[in-house]
């Protein structure tokens, strides 16, 4: 099997229970992101999303296993991949324009100033950021403002891998609708690969490719990979009216509400991929029976 762009591999960690043993958060992880991919991770808290975010942003060793990028091992932090964290992490002494240039300018030291402040401009009016606000501190901005200035930052970076940990999370319904338009319409202008935490199922079928689901933790698994089998571009009105919309949001509900339980805290082999799921009704032809079972082909990866 060809390796992907991203490879997790093997991937286990374990921490100290405070009472002299460890527990396992999860054993020997293993799962692939392709190139250009956004993928979604879905499970209970506790279950360790966070850790494989830190573990792939360079920003925390694993107990064992490695992370891949491009045939590369990944170690310590690096321009090559950028996080939005869901508090935003903006330099609070800086502008918008300056939180962006900042990092744009370490990124493309040959670049003259006015290119980088173009670029960052250029970032800044995708997410829907223009004129005076640019030049506002973040104090100076509303929480949605700010998660703008966020993402405008991470992608005007250019990293190869975009990693964003629940980064809607701290936003109202309506901001947030608006804010995961602007970042679809960023992600496909520039063909990033994105990886995200999220707890919110909706968000993830609007958002996603593939989505990784993971069991209750300790020892959870990355048990289902579950692909979206709803074309692009996508439209949260519309969406819901796909034939493949409920089939499967009731999937990841009834994973989220039943299995993600039934399947945790069990010993895992070693090698523990992901099951590939794949819901498409649309191939169905009229009259067929819909039963789960005749439109669900779940593969071992
Ligand atoms: N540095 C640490 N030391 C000890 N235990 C830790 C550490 N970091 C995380 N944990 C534990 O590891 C487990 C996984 O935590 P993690 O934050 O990755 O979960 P999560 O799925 O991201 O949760 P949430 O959705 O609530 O953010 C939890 O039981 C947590 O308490």
């Amino acid at each position: 099997m060809a390796k992907s762009f991203l490879s997790i591999e093997q991937l286990t960690q374990r921490y100290p229970d405070g009472k002299g043993g460890e527990f396992t958060v999860f054993e020997n992880a293993s799962f692939g992101v392709e190139k250009g991919e956004f993928v979604c991770i879905l499970g209970h808290s506790g279950c360790g999303k966070s850790t494989i975010m830190n573990i792939l942003a360079g920003l925390s060793d694993p107990t064992s296993g490695v992370v891949k990028m491009d045939g590369f091992e990944v170690s310590g932090p690096s321009l090559d991949r950028g996080v939005v964290f869901q508090n935003y992490s903006l330099l609070p002494w800086l502008t918008a324009l300056k939180n962006v240039t900042f990092g744009v300018a370490a990124r493309f030291p040959q670049w003259t100033k006015v290119k980088v402040i173009e670029h960052s401009t250029a970032f800044l009016a995708k997410v829907g950021l223009t004129g005076d606000a640019i030049h506002r501190k973040p104090s100076q901005l509303s929480g949605g403002m700010r998660q703008r200035v966020s993402i405008a930052r991470a992608f005007a970076n250019e990293p190869k891998l975009l990693l964003l940990d629940e980064p809607f999370g701290a936003l109202d319904a309506l901001t947030r609708g608006t804010i995961q338009d602007e970042l679809i319409k960023v992600w496909s202008d520039t063909d990033q690969t994105v990886f995200m935490i999220t707890h919110d199922i909706d968000e993830a079928i609007l958002l996603a490719d593939r989505i990784l689901l993971m069991t209750n933790g300790p020892m959870a698994q990355v048990a289902e990979s579950v692909e979206i089998t709803i074309p692009r571009p996508r439209n949260r009105t519309q969406i819901v009216e796909h034939p493949n919309y409920y089939a499967i949001r009731n999937h990841l509900v009834q994973f989220l509400g039943q299995r993600s339980a039934d399947l945790s805290d069990q010993t895992s082999g070693a090698n523990n991929r992901p099951v590939d799921v794949r819901i498409d009704l649309t191939d169905m032809a009229e009259g067929d029976d819909p039963e789960p079972a005749s439109v669900l082909r779940a593969v071992e990866g």
